[in-house]
């Protein structure tokens, strides 16, 4: 799929669900809470790309300690709204994570496989502690028992879009949270 022009683009917007000012709301009061948390900790944020590029970059700055930064990426949704229920880990970590309190940071966790499997991944590298905050959480479509240590919006089952959530690609740089429209 290719959009090219903006009718196309917008056909897919059904309605906002989270506005641009909740989630900044929301994203730096989860910075203040992290940084309490962690004070005095060696603290490595681990983002899974690409969908959470953007709120890593917001709650990287929300987070007012000091603190590393690492990414890996991780796919299992292609031009579809369903997983294809295979996660495949595209990018590793560069780092060491031994020696870190590790916080994966997650734009939606909505099967929670891609979680699964980036927890058990991460785990067996033995960092100090593991935990993981989510901008998203789409509790009734979960298909592994596991759940998030910070989140942000909990959501019902509705497909959606925007900051750094895709469809086919697009739509990652909407500044709020929409639910798509299939046709
Ligand atoms: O809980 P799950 O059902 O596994 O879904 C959550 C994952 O799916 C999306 O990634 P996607 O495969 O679309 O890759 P992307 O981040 O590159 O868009 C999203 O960014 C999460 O990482
Ligand atoms: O609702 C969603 N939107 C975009 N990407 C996703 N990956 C899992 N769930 C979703
Ligand atoms: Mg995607």
């Amino acid at each position: 799929m290719q959009i090219t022009n903006m009718s196309e683009f917008h056909k897919h917007i059904k309605r906002v669900i989270i506005s641009e000012e909740e989630l900044k709301t929301a994203i730096a009061r989860t910075g203040e809470i992290l940084s309490m948390e962690y004070k005095d900790k060696p603290l490595l944020l681990v983002s899974i790309l690409k969908g959470a590029f953007i709120f890593m970059a917001d709650l990287s700055r929300a987070i007012t300690i000091p603190h590393e930064i690492g990414f890996m990426a991780a796919k299992s949704y292609f031009e579809s709204t369903e997983s294809s229920g295979e996660v495949e880990i595209t990018l590793d970590l560069a780092q060491d994570i031994s020696k870190y309190h590790v916080v994966i940071v997650e734009d939606i966790i909505d099967t929670g496989r891609t979680l699964k499997k980036v927890m058990e991944y991460l785990a067996g590298k033995k960092p100090l502690s593991l935990k993981v905050v989510t901008m998203l959480d789409k509790p009734d479509r979960r298909l592994v028992d596991l759940q998030s240590d910070y989140s942000l919006f909990t959501i019902p089952d509705y497909f959606v879009i925007g900051y750094g959530l895709d469809y086919g690609e697009y739509y990652r740089n909407l500044p709020c949270i929409a639910e798509f429209e299939e046709e």
